[in-house]
């Protein structure tokens, strides 16, 4: 009798085409031959390469003599034993198919899935014998899922009378069904459930979890990018090997921002796809971008914060609000270990050199641990020593466990890079492969006088010659034959994950670190503090020691422009100088209600306090009532008061608004002085508006007027200058009036809120924006 089938090795082997469970005493043909039983679909791959045999718990792996060869973990073999753990590649040690053998715990249901599978191996098989299965980070679930993407108590795959559901328990990332968030819905065989890096995949009785260990490919199929009828990208394809280091060069122009932004969903091409680990990146961006690093050109760090400080407050955002402080922490201090940044953790990041920031930036993507991780030129404005260092870390972390692409204009360190990609004028690719051949396949001897023939050699058909070349052959047609998936992604708009409690606590950290941010800033500090008590001097001294006839319009007005410039110069450059630091963290799930909020709240408390002080320094020990009215509700003190502090807060609102529409920073003053030269002359203080067709209505959209207006009710200014503001409604003393003045004030700055927000989604990934 031989050995009872229990008692032999369950082994899977695992491909990028599915799973194959091995049956034990089997034998195992693996080639090109579609007769084969493992089949691989690479021209490098012979008919029939290799033979998988059984030989005792081990099987045994045996060249058939190809030229390309057999490979066991990177080293060529002729025939040797193999078991769970080892990897197979067929043809090339470094980019040959592979094929990896692990232990299912359970033997495998029949009916596998045939479509898409994950490339990663199976990294557990959970059978489904209880009704609920709970997954999540905390220990105590059924399935404990080590990652902090993931809440503690996650999701629940319960079963059904008619199959399984998977149902969201209110988690952070959220719970993904083939790409799409889900809160509650049924699983059907071979369907992909998301949850932080891991995948599950119900097969038969049982669930697959396969872990993202960074082991993806990334698919570049036929990339078309046109505006204006012009082509930005045309046609671009090329597939990425796992834990490989690629760059993108190519002359000014060429498209290769236009290319970044399309392969991390930013913009994506209007034609072509884009796929990870086999799975649409457009059409899962809601899921797949947490496993997505983008390091743009400009710092997406606030600066005046220290590195540690300011990795943490990313930490607080882009993980689970149950995440405990301490994982959190630690995670920051692995980062900040792995980049080699130890040494400046507590120094400001606006302190430290080019190099280092860019380190920081590159420290913060990794801190969500993402599997593909895109730079946009991290090496401008670095020494070339600097350059070698920062092309050199990336190497290490493509082979650490990640893909890793790089838009460069430094053609200093290309060899390096395990795959150089070269775009030529009309985004066309003009090279891909390894950097070693490109200058002798393009023709030269230097790349100056490659760059110089894309800039002056416009006839020269690039493209076409790289498509006649064997390298397209070896590197993009074989890539896109060996991991086409063998079915379309599901259709659908991504949606962001959000619950309630992530609101809140999202609004939290930022308005904290937004208060941290405004106090590292000591002159900022300084002017916020020093304008309205300096404002408020010049008022005192104007409106002596009463205000009388004489005194109160010009006392009013400067408060007027005061509140005005303080609260617009709070807000009129935070959203245009943050901005790339927004659409980043926009891209990983900050709610735009959250970012915008806390805008408002901080600038917003800022701006009233300064109104309020500005108003108490003016009026310190004025005798504030010419007409002995009394107000219409309380104290005119308390009621010019809060009319002022209002007015800064619409103020600060106009301020953001600006900052909204602008494309540059340096805009913002000439934009401030303008507003405050509007507030002054349609206020109504120098120019009589009521009753003036055009400029009336005009004035109506001057947040000044209305502040005025509702203080002459208070002081009752129609009383004391009954020919200049006597027909002037907004000016009346009674409470309706004060009541309207101040209403739309209000009513302004939520118009401005409304306006901001669209200004803002403008402004976001497009991808983020389709829904
Ligand atoms: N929004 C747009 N509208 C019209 N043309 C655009 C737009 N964005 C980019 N382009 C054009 O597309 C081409 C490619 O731009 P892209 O920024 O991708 O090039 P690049 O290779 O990154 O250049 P550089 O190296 O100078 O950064 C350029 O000719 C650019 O003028």
């Amino acid at each position: 009798m031989g050995e009872q089938p229990a008692e032999q090795p369950r082994l899977v082997l695992l491909t990028v085409g599915g799973s194959t469970p091995m049956t034990p005493g089997r034998t195992y043909v693996v080639g090109r031959d579609p007769q084969c039983d493992i089949v691989f679909p690479d021209r490098r791959v012979a008919w029939r390469h290799a033979v998988l045999r059984p030989e005792g718990e081990q099987y045994v792996v045996e060249d058939t003599g190809t030229i390309t060869g057999t490979y066991v973990d990177g080293r060529r073999v002729r025939r040797a034993t193999v078991t769970a753990g080892n990897s197979i590649r067929l043809a090339s040690a470094t980019d040959g198919p592979v094929a990896t053998l692990v232990h299912s715990p359970q033997p495998l249901p029949t009916s596998t899935r045939t479509g898409y599978r994950p490339i990663q191996p199976v990294a557990n098989v959970i059978p489904l014998n209880q009704r609920c299965v709970r997954i999540g980070r905390a220990p105590d679930n059924d399935v404990v899922v080590d990652d902090l993407l993931v809440s503690s108590r996650h999701a629940e795959l319960r079963a059904t009378d008619d199959g399984f559901e998977i149902a969201d328990l209110h988690s952070d990332s959220g719970t993904y069904l083939n790409g799409h968030i889900v809160d509650r819905s049924p699983v059907g065989q071979g369907d992909i459930v998301g949850i932080g890096h891991s995948v599950f995949v119900l097969a038969g009785s049982e669930l697959e979890e396969f872990a993202d260990t960074g082991k993806v490919w990334l698919d570049v199929d036929d990339l078309v990018v046109t505006i204006d009828d012009r082509r930005l990208l045309d046609a671009v394809s090329f597939t990425v090997p796992e834990r490989c280091l690629l760059a993108v060069i190519g002359p000014s122009g060429a498209g290769k921002s236009t290319l970044l932004n399309a392969l991390t969903g930013l913009r994506p091409a209007d034609e072509g796809s884009v796929r990870y680990d086999g799975r649409d990146l457009y059409r899962e961006y809601a899921e797949l971008r947490q496993r997505i690093g983008v390091v743009p050109q400009e710092d997406i760090l606030h600066v005046q914060l220290t590195v540690r400080r300011a990795l943490s407050f990313a930490a607080r955002l882009r993980f689970p609000s149950d995440t405990a402080a301490a994982d959190r922490e630690n995670r920051v201090t692995e980062v900040i270990d792995a980049l080699g940044l130890t040494d400046h953790a507590g120094q400001r990041i606006s302190t430290l050199s080019g190099g280092q920031r860019k380190r920081v930036s590159v420290a913060l993507e990794l801190l969500t641990k993402p599997s593909l991780l895109f730079l946009d030129e991290p090496t401008s404005g670095l020494d070339p020593g600097m350059d070698r260092s920062m092309m050199s870390l990336l190497l290490d972390l493509a082979h650490g466990g990640r893909t890793v692409v790089t838009v460069t204009h430094s053609v200093l360190n290309l060899d390096v890079c395990d795959r150089l990609l070269v775009l030529a004028p009309g985004g066309r690719i003009a090279y891909f492969g390894p950097p070693t051949r490109v200058l002798e396949f393009l023709g030269f001897d230097s790349w100056p006088e490659a760059f110089d023939a894309f800039e002056n050699d416009r006839d020269r058909d690039w493209a076409g010659e790289y498509r006649a070349s064997p390298l397209h052959e070896e590197y993009i047609v074989d890539g896109h034959e060996r991991h086409r998936p063998s079915e379309p992604a599901p259709v659908g708009a991504p949606v962001p994950a959000l619950t309630l409690r992530r609101w809140f606590v999202q609004v939290r950290t930022l308005v904290r670190r937004y208060f941290t941010v405004i106090a590292s800033d000591r002159t900022f500090l300084a002017i916020m503090i020093l304008l309205p008590v300096v404002l408020g001097l010049m008022a005192r001294a104007l409106a002596g020691s009463a205000l009388t006839v004489d005194s109160t319009i010009n006392t009013l007005l400067i408060l007027c422009v005061g509140a005005v410039l303080t609260g617009a110069a709070n807000a009129v450059r935070e959203l245009v100088k943050e901005r790339v630091i927004y659409r980043r963290e926009r891209a990983v799930g900050l709610p735009r209600s959250a970012y915008l909020f806390s805008k408002v709240f901080v600038l917003g408390v800022i701006s009233v306090l300064q109104g309020a002080v500005l108003t108490l320094v003016a009026l310190a020990w004025v005798d504030v009532d010419p007409t002995g009215s009394g107000g219409v509700l309380m104290s005119p003190r308390w009621e010019i008061t809060i009319a002022v502090a209002l007015l800064a807060f619409t103020a600060m609102m106009g301020g953001l608004l600006i900052s909204a529409v602008v494309r540059r920073e340096e805009v913002t003053m000439p934009l401030l002085v303008f507003v405050a030269i509007i507030q002054v002359i349609f206020c109504g203080a120098l120019l009589p508006l009521d009753s003036v067709p055009g400029l009336e209505e005009l004035s109506w959209f001057v947040p000044a007027r209305w502040a005025l207006g509702a203080m002459a009710g208070t002081l009752d200014l129609q009383s004391l200058f009954p020919t200049r503001f006597g027909n002037d409604l907004l000016f009346a003393p009674t409470i309706g009036s004060w009541l309207m003045d101040l209403g739309v004030l209000i009513g302004l700055s939520v118009v401005a809120g409304g306006v901001i927000n669209l200004m803002l989604r403008r402004q976001e990934p497009a991808v983020m924006r389709r829904r």
